[in-house]
């Protein structure tokens, strides 16, 4: 028996990184999907045909003779793993094989790290015979990934467990009704750092200039409350200024870089409605709202253009 978890990943609208400072966000499960497979074996193994380091085979119990490289990849995995021992009490007794799977590369601004949990967490607990709700699946994700990284919001976590158009706020999702039928251009530029690096780069900046910071985050919720009101109601120019002005914000924050700038000011010249960085930002996901434009200069510029039409189901499991 095979568990295998089909998780959806997504794209930030607004509010990226103010998020982890309570403040609100708006986040959309995309056409682009990672699955995370589940079985049993004779040892515990983690494997994934699509990290930089290509075919990795990790023996978890002789851990300590692989690299620290190695070991931070796959932290989401096994932090899993020893969730379900300490929480669940299970003592590593079914071992199991945990695949994983995704045409995207990773770290790339798409939830993959939150992809990577939520899978591994539904399909992992139902291998254990355990049958948690969603509800639970959002949770213990969320812990995870705040485990790991040490600093993370709810949002890529419940985003890709619930699927659809959420409006994060206050450590809660609410699902947001689109009345017209909505995508978006998007891909990504090569990444130089992870969102952990991110997050933890934005988080020196409070530190160092605590009111200079709140001023920028308290303008990303006024633009994120107000692109609510304009994609309720599919006013789609007003969408695209308050995307450049959050990219602006996210200039100011620290979190762009030189090759995403570049694309989003052609974009903005070439006529482009709106365009800014998606997630955590030093390389990685960009969105636009849907234009042929965007897509070239994408191209042109080395970009990767991913599936951005809009999904509503979260994450799914099945056995094989
Ligand atoms: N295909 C995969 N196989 C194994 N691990 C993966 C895979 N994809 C992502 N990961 C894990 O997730 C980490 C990337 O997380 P990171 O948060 O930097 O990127 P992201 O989630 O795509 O971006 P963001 O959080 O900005 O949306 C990788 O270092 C690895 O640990
Ligand atoms: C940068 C961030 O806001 C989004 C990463 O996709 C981090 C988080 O919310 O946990
Ligand atoms: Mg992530």
């Amino acid at each position: 028996m095979i568990v295998e978890a089909n998780v959806p990943l997504k794209l930030t609208l607004f509010g990226e990184h103010a998020v982890v400072y309570g403040k609100p966000a708006i986040a959309y499960t995309i056409s682009e999907n990672l699955k995370v497979r589940v079985r049993e074996s004779e040892k515990f193994y983690v494997a994934s045909d699509n990290l930089q380091l290509k075919g990795i085979r990790v023996d978890l119990h002789e851990f300590k003779i692989e690299n620290e490289n190695v070991k931070k990849v796959i932290s989401y995995v096994t932090e899993v793993i020893n969730y379900f021992s300490e929480k669940y009490g299970f003592n590593n007794e079914r071992k199991a094989l945990i695949e994983i799977e995704s045409n995207v590369d990773p770290s790339v601004g798409l939830g993959t790290s939150a992809a990577v949990v939520v899978g591994t967490v539904i399909a992992y607990s139902k291998f254990l015979g355990l049958d948690l709700q969603k509800q639970d699946i959002a949770k213990i994700s969320h812990e995870i990934e705040l485990r790991v990284q040490g600093i993370a919001s709810i949002m890529d976590t419940h985003t890709e467990t619930y699927g659809g158009f959420l409006l994060i706020r206050e450590n809660k999702v609410e699902n947001l009704n689109i009345p017209v039928p909505l995508t978006f251009s998007a891909g990504y530029f090569r990444r130089i750092m992870t969102t952990a690096e991110m997050l933890r780069n934005v988080k020196n900046l409070k530190d160092r200039d605590p009111s200079l910071f709140n001023s920028l985050i308290d303008s990303i919720e006024r633009v994120t409350l107000e692109a609510k009101e304009a994609l309720i109601s599919g006013d789609i120019d007003r969408l695209g200024e308050l995307m450049y002005v959050n990219h602006g914000l996210l200039f100011s924050l620290g979190v762009t870089v030189p090759i995403l700038d570049q694309f989003v000011s052609m974009s903005r010249a070439s006529g482009v409605k709106g365009c800014k960085v998606s997630g955590g930002g030093g390389g990685g996901a960009v969105i636009c709202t849907k234009d042929q434009r965007a897509e070239l200069l994408m191209n042109a510029l080395g970009g990767r253009i991913v599936n951005a039409n809009p999904t509503f189901q979260g994450v799914t499991v099945k056995l094989i």
